[in-house]
């Protein structure tokens, strides 16, 4: 097992080309926020646009429209009960579905079909728990999986109590794509190669933390690529800014550590 360090960040997030615009930097759509988890939504595109994608849709309940347009601005909104769903499936280069999403199990199922080979896909949140319970058919896509604990129970069987490296790496090896087991100490598994982060605290055990990272690995893999790397720092990313916040604020929130995104990806840039 590889331990990541700061070394990771500063060799995925480089300086933008100047001849550059928006398309350059991927299309994340994150699928999510039924009526009552619309926060969640908010939450991972918040995440996607301030961690660098170029573009961001937000395919969710009416009810959060006009809620996500008035805290994010720079985001696109669907209702994700409508046809247009698929149209905006299509045009993504990476897919987040799972927060907020709560029992839709018809939206995941219709995403799932939708995907192709050639994206990315992040399950997270509702998302794992609903593939878990009814196992729909998996599309070919970059897959990446972030279950926290129990979640992790739900998709690999085995106990909270007993999710060790040895025991999960056994358990994501039967999975498509790259798992993030969340922990104290995350846990990424991919293929036979298996990572740790070492960063992050207790200032992350508050809701919402899980779908801010969930939004960082999706604009990381849109704008830096589909590989491991992309994921890996996206982990890294997340919890050292949370370390930084909380040597002054006793929990970092998902909203405090959206807005420290911009800056940390300048210092790294230039490292
Ligand atoms: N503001 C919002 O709208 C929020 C919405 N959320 C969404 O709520 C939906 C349900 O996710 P939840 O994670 O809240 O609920 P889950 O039911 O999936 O898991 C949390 C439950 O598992 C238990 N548990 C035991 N050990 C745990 C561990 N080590 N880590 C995590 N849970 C552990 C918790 O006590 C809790 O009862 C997801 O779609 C998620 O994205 C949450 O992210 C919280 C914030
Ligand atoms: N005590 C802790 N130490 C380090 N990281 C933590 C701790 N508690 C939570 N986290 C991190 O916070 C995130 C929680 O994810 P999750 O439970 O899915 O949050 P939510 O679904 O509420 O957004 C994970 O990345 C996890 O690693
Ligand atoms: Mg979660």
């Amino acid at each position: 097992m590889q331990i990541l360090s700061e070394a990771i960040v500063d060799q995925v997030i480089q300086p933008r080309q100047q001849a550059t615009h928006k398309g350059d930097f991927g299309r994340v759509l994150i699928v999510g926020g039924n009526a009552h988890f619309g926060g969640a939504a908010i939450i991972a595109a918040s995440a996607a646009v301030y961690a660098g994608a170029g573009l961001v849709t937000v395919a969710t309940d009416s009810h959060n429209h006009a809620p996500l347009h008035a805290r994010l601005p720079e985001a696109m909104v669907i209702d994700s009960q409508r046809s247009d769903l698929i149209d905006a499936v299509h045009q993504a280069t990476v897919v987040v579905i799972g927060p907020g999403l709560g029992d839709d199990e018809v939206t995941l199922e219709r995403v799932l079909s939708a995907v192709t080979a050639q994206q990315t896909l992040v399950i997270d949140g509702s998302a794992i728990t609903l593939y878990a319970a009814n196992q729909p058919a998996l599309p070919q896509a970059h897959i990446i999986w972030t279950p926290h604990q129990m979640e992790w129970q739900r998709l690999s069987g085995i106990a909270i109590a007993d999710q060790t490296p040895e025991t999960s790496a056994i358990a994501a090896a039967k999975l498509p794509g790259i798992v993030v087991a969340k922990s104290h100490r995350t846990t990424i598994f991919a293929g036979t190669d298996s990572y740790q982060n070492p960063v992050g605290s207790a200032a992350l055990a508050t809701g919402g933390s899980g779908d801010t990272l969930a939004g960082i690995i999706g604009a990381f893999n849109a704008q830096f690529g589909a590989h491991v790397t992309s994921t890996l720092a996206a982990v890294y990313a997340h919890s050292d800014i949370s370390d930084q916040l909380a040597k002054t604020q006793f929990v970092t929130l998902p909203t405090a550590i959206i807005a420290q995104l911009p800056q940390y990806m300048a210092i790294h840039a230039n490292k």
